[in-house]
């Protein structure tokens, strides 16, 4: 097993990562104290459920927890406030107390809905994060919680931190492709935002991941984490550095929201999005290389590198106001300086973005 302490002072807690763990999920809530008496409530979605909740709840019942459970529908159509208030109900009628905790098992959409309903019931209660997608070494980390608005993403939300996260790695084995090449799209972004030779790292082990080679995802997973953990301990709440973390995501946000939250799944907006910021990146006068590098990395993992040519560029550019970057009437972007450093930009034009969006949707610049 694999360990990593996000750094936030008394709210400090560990993230585990290590094949098997959700066996060892009733030593690790009594580790952590997690109160026996009061009961708990699993939130996952109906296509993990089959797959891993009946393994989690019986190794928690067998420790004495009373442990109820609720399934959302799977995908981002979940993150909503309607979906909110259905866990809430759950919550309500399972009898949680103060004391009681909510266990997300899922990727980030379960992570993120579960955390906001942590966060908010009763003014708050506690929460362990028991991340299945590879997506989720990033979303099960940070505090971060939220539903998404139909105007704009993570819009209604909290930073509310879990007490540990249980990164059962073999849960992965069951990904469907589409959401491996996802997942792997946040792992590449740590590396394009703090660490070239992890970059350097992903590329020449693509075949592997891709294959979810045990060893290397764990190593991927572990150096995603590491990155993450470190900015979120520099900036719990984004007063300034954490804002790296959103590399890709003024024009992936964007995406996902003129999409209706189903078309594009999570990693692939963000890839789109980190293209487009390379691109940018040209304006302040850095290498064109970027631009090249991260491209053909994307396409490597499968992912895409252009926006559907239906999206209109002017419902791109609204949803792209709603960042919540987004500061004194001007657009603030991620932008890369080389691979492995970015820099938060305030001074990008919109004329740019339009033609970057352009460029996106395949219609080259004279
Ligand atoms: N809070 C944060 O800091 C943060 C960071 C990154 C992303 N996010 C959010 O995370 C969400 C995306 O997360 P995601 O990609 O994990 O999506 P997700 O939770 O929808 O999971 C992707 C799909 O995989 C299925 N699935 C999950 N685990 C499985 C498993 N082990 N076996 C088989 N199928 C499985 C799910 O049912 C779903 O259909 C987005 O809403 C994004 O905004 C949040
Ligand atoms: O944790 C962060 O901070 C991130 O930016 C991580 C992102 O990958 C994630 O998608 C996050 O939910 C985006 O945050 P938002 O504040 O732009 O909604
Ligand atoms: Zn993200």
């Amino acid at each position: 097993m694999r360990q990593l302490i996000v750094d936030l002072g008394e709210r400090s807690y560990p993230i585990y990562i290590g094949e098997g763990l959700l066996e060892q999920a009733a030593q690790l809530f009594g580790k952590h104290a997690i109160p026996v008496k009061s009961p708990i409530m699993i939130v996952t979605d109906e296509s993990i459920a089959p797959l891993y909740l009946g393994k989690l709840q019986s190794v928690l019942e067998g420790a004495g927890y009373t442990v109820h459970s609720f399934s959302v529908p799977s995908g981002e159509t979940s993150k909503s406030l309607e979906m909110y208030e259905r866990v809430m109900t759950a919550a309500i009628q399972a009898g949680l107390d103060r004391h009681s905790s909510i266990i997300a098992l899922g990727g980030g959409v379960t992570g993120d809905l579960a955390g906001f309903v942590a966060a908010t019931y009763m003014r708050g209660i506690r929460f362990i994060q028991c991340p299945t997608t590879i997506l989720a070494h990033d979303s099960s980390v940070g505090g971060k919680v939220a539903v998404n608005h139909k105007l704009a993403k993570n819009m209604i939300g909290a930073f509310h931190q879990p007490e540990m996260v249980i990164y059962d790695t073999l849960t992965l084995k069951t990904l469907p492709m589409r959401e491996v090449r996802s997942g792997l799209s946040e792992v590449i972004k740590h590396g394009l935002i703090w660490d070239r030779g992890f970059v350097d790292w992903c590329r020449e082990h693509a075949e592997q991941l891709l294959h979810l080679d045990s060893e290397a995802l764990a190593y991927a997973l572990y150096e995603g984490c590491k990155v993450k953990s470190y900015v979120v301990s520099q900036d719990e709440r984004e007063s300034g550095l954490r804002a790296i973390l959103n590399l890709g995501h003024t024009i992936g946000h964007a995406l996902e929201a003129v999409a209706g939250y189903n078309e594009l799944v999570h990693g692939e907006a963000i890839a789109i999005g980190m293209v487009g910021s390379a691109l940018l990146s040209q304006r302040f006068g850095y290498e064109s290389e970027i631009h090249r590098i991260t491209k053909q990395l994307f396409e490597r993992f499968g992912l895409p590198v252009q926006i559907p040519a239906h999206m209109e560029t002017d419902a791109i550019l609204e949803a792209m106001m709603h960042d919540k970057k987004f500061k004194e009437g001007q657009m603030v972007f991620v932008i890369p300086v080389h691979i492995g450093k970015v820099e938060i930009r305030s001074d990008v034009k919109v004329e740019w973005v339009r033609e970057v969006i352009e460029q996106l949707k395949g219609k080259e610049r004279a």
